[in-house]
């Protein structure tokens, strides 16, 4: 696959040593590489008192195949190299592991098995002066030592640039995402609470100054806790904490009388020690602890007149109540004027920034729509702990996931982690979860991996980038939520079976369909108990996750079988189909093409509604019957201006569109009986038309790599089509026999083909391939086909050029929800540019 960074890097391999793990008779063994690591360029440590935090990244090699036929695309729309960076900065990954400082060994060694440290090592933290012989002796390499006010600015100036949901306000149990306007960013305070607590005025990418501070933090808790309740570790105490006396936990025990003195009450008490239950004690001082840290850092705030205050450092660990507090201090005192925000990658501030003073590494600059966030599944966890190091592979993860079956325990929560054998969260235990009003701690460790793409770009017609939400379905609504999760589960059995029959339904493949379906069904869990555990949650998101999920287990393409079957029946009938619109008028032939795409758009095996039909008859009978469906209104019909705009009326001849970008979908009609006559229509008006299409695989959706294939197939039934793709340099083998012998020669203008950047059943435009990007620039009209691209995502969306959105929706809920319609209900709606 060409350029395609997001899944499946393939780094160089260390074959030394390979071995065959497990069953021997099984079609595709695991390979165990021990020698093997991704091709590291840094690592950067955060050494605390209590945690070392590691940030390091692995690289992907450049695959881009530059195939012939991809050559003569990319002059055509007239892209070089000339967008790409200088250095060498290919995509990669950024990995966020977390070690507990007692367990440095087991650090070392995770290192050392990685070879992460083979660039030399970036370090920040007390425990970099510490440890630095221990390193030394055990690795063999001096750390590189960082101030650590200039880390923690770094990662946090890195994070809020880079990262779309980083930031969040936590009230009441609440987690809100604020989208920080990076132009806007500076100046605000940064406090950072570790052991103890710094408070930095940061005004711009280096400036900054310490402002204050307190030794009242994170040790504070942790040795007066410890005292007290005589815990064994901080996350004990914390997560005693949680069963501590929570009668105000919902409103943090803000009266005035709770919070006039904390432990003032034991005065009059007249108790001992040993009356106290420890968790209310721990309790207690977390209050006390964070409730001061809130005051202090507001009076800092209004000191400098800053209105956003950042806070950062292990000590807050996602603890909702923790975070609660925090923010209501801020709150109260302002009077709502400052606001606090936490950081989804708050423990990895300075780590980060260790990780960033690395010179030249490209990463400096890097923009939010070339970060993608991934969470695969893989690390031991259950019962609110993680279990064990890190899962090393595939059949480690999958072995894993079989455990729950025999042990009859379930998965609690899926713990993010990077893919076989890249990253682990070094046996890191997380307090146990609770639910309701307290929720799990795990959340902390829901950082996932960034995956790194250079050439992912904002979709440069979108009208307000800025303002650009691509999901119409936020699941921030619970019961959105709850119904698409069911949705989602009562699906799985079937896709499982897809899939698994997609890989030949080996003993092997069982094994891997199976382990998905559980991590699958583990991370829908988790997401039902916290929704923002991931981020932002949009409908967009969940569709994708599969997907990624699917990958993980090795399952590229599951539909794969069913998308070759539905595109030779369709192709069989296409050209009966061209021949019937030619004999047309103009205005009927329209109309027929915009019906036919909207038809054929039924052949969609993410709706268990049409999956359920294909049992009813074959494509072609499904196919006809969807076509004799089409009466007109459609629930939402602006035809009539697309027409106008296409062929005019009376006089009046409109320009015809210079090049059109069409979204495509499925495989089959959709694209086949659906897509490719409108093309040819554009075409034939001498429009230039770009097929845009997937990436990856999702669903039956067709992708970039297969079109060509089926455009050459259908060239060779039209000529409009062989010549337009022949411009395209669509047919780069040996030509194609016409129908009629070509003696027409005139030119032509291209039909070409450009892959998406993504692997999913929607799509969202501020992150694309830099070829579709490219390809947009000329481009007067979009057209935007299927219920993913067109009505869960970019329903809503404005274009700089004009758009048409076409789609059929094959779900009862969102075509009530959407358009106040029924299921197969149509939407051609026409958005004249902007
Ligand atoms: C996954 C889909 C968005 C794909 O639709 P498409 O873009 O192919 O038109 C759609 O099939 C869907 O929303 N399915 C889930 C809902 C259901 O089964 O009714
Ligand atoms: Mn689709």
């Amino acid at each position: 696959m060409p350029s395609m960074h997001r899944s499946g890097s393939r780094p160089q391999l260390d074959l030394s040593k390979a071995a065959i793990q497990g069953n021997f008779e099984v079609k595709n063994p695991t390979i165990l590489l021990p020698n093997q690591s991704d091709d590291i360029s840094h690592l950067a440590l955060d050494i605390g008192g209590s945690l070392i935090k590691l940030v390091y990244f692995s690289r992907h090699e450049d695959q881009s195949i530059d195939d012939k036929r991809k050559k003569t695309i990319k002059e055509r729309l007239g892209i070089s190299n000339g967008n790409r960076r200088s250095y060498p900065i290919l995509g990669g990954r950024l990995h966020f592991v977390k070690f507990e400082t007692t367990k440095i060994s087991e650090c070392l060694d995770f290192i050392h098995s990685k070879q992460l440290h083979r660039g030399g090592i970036h370090a920040t933290g007390g425990g970099a002066y510490k440890f630095a012989d221990l390193f030394k002796e055990r690795l063999g390499v001096s750390l590189d030592k960082e101030d650590e006010m200039d880390c923690l600015v770094a990662g946090a100036n890195f994070l809020l640039k880079a990262i779309r949901h980083e930031a969040f306000t936590h009230m009441e149990g609440q987690k809100e995402f604020v989208q920080i306007d990076t132009n806007d960013l500076f100046p605000y305070l940064l406090v950072n609470i570790g052991s103890g607590v710094s408070m930095i005025k940061v005004d711009g990418d280096g400036k900054f100054e310490r402002v204050s501070g307190t030794n009242v933090g994170g040790g504070t808790y942790w040795g007066l806790g410890r005292l007290l309740t005589k815990c064994k570790s901080f996350d004990e105490l914390l997560e005693l904490s949680q069963r501590g006396d929570n009668r105000d936990h919902r409103h943090i025990g803000l009266s005035a009388s709770t919070i006039a003195s904390s432990f003032g009450k034991t005065i009059s008490d007249k108790k001992e020690l040993a009356d106290y239950r420890p968790e209310d004690i721990s309790l207690s001082l977390l209050r006390m602890i964070s409730y001061n840290i809130g005051q202090i850092s507001y009076l800092n705030a209004l000191r400098f007149g800053l209105k956003r205050i950042f806070f950062g450092g292990f000590f807050i660990r996602g603890h909702a109540y923790t975070m609660d507090t925090i923010s209501f201090a801020v709150q109260f005192w302002s009077k709502g004027e400052a606001q606090a925000m936490f950081l989804r990658h708050e423990g990895f501030l300075g780590a980060l920034g260790a990780f960033m003073s690395y010179e030249k590494h490209g990463l400096d600059d890097l923009m939010v729509h070339q970060l993608v966030e991934r969470f695969p599944m893989g690390a031991p966890y259950t019962g609110g702990r993680i279990h064990g190091p890190p899962l090393g592979d595939l059949n480690e993860k999958i072995s894993w996931m079989e455990k729950f079956v025999l042990k009859g325990t379930e998965i609690t929560a899926p713990v993010p982690m990077a893919p076989s054998g890249t990253t682990g969260l070094g046996g890191f235990e997380v307090p146990l979860s609770k639910g309701s009003t307290l929720r799990s701690d795990a959340s902390a460790l829901n950082v996932g991996v960034l995956h790194l793409v250079p050439t992912l770009e904002v979709f440069p017609l979108l009208a307000d980038p800025k303002m650009y939400e691509p999901n119409t379905i936020d699941l921030a609504d619970r019961s959105e939520l709850e119904y698409w999760f069911t949705v989602l589960s009562e699906h799985l059995p079937d896709l499982v079976d897809k899939a698994v029959a997609s890989e030949g339904g080996t003993d092997d493949a069982k094994r891997r369909g199976d382990a998905f379906a559980r991590a699958f069904s583990a991370h829908l869990a988790r997401l039902m108990e916290e929704p923002a555990a991931y981020g932002k949650l949009g409908l967009a998101n969940l569709l994708e996750l599969r997907e990624e999920c699917l990958r993980e287990f090795q399952f590229l393409d599951a539909y794969r079988s069913i998308k070759q079957r539905e595109n030779e029946a369709s192709l069989a009938v296409l050209p009966d189909l061209l021949v019937e619109l030619d004999s047309m008028s103009k205005e009927t032939r329209l109309l027929m093409l915009i019906e036919g795409v909207l038809a054929a758009n039924i052949f969609d095996w993410g709706s268990r509604a049409c999956v359920d039909l294909y049992h009813k008859g074959t494509i072609i009978e499904i196919y006809r019957m969807s076509r004799n469906k089409m009466q007109r209104p459609w629930r939402v019909d602006d035809f009539d201006a697309f027409k106008e705009r296409m062929l005019g009326s009376g006089d009046n001849k409109p320009r015809p569109h210079k090049r059109a970008l069409l979204f495509v979908d499925n495989s089959g009609a959709d694209v086949v009986l659906g897509m490719l006559p409108l093309a040819r229509e554009l075409l034939r008006r001498g429009t230039e038309v770009v097929l845009v299409a997937n990436s990856l695989p999702a669903l039956n959706d067709i992708t970039a790599m297969e079109l060509p294939d089926i455009v050459a197939e259908a060239a060779k039934h039209c000529d409009i089509l062989r010549r337009a793709a022949e411009a395209g340099g669509l047919l780069v083998d040996a030509m194609i026999n016409t129908l009629d012998g070509s003696k027409e020669n005139s030119p032509s203008v291209p039909l070409m083909v450009v892959e998406n950047g993504c692997g999913s059943p929607c799509i969202d435009l501020r992150q694309v391939s830099s070829e579709l990007a490219a390809a947009a620039k000329n481009a007067d009209l979009i057209i935007l086909e299927g219920m993913g691209r067109a009505l869960h995502t970019n329903f809503n969306a404005r274009f700089k050029c004009e758009a048409l959105k076409l789609a059929m929706v094959k779900n009862q809920r969102l075509a009530e929800k959407l358009i106040k319609g029924n299921i197969y209900d149509c939407v051609c709606r026409y958005e004249p540019a902007r």
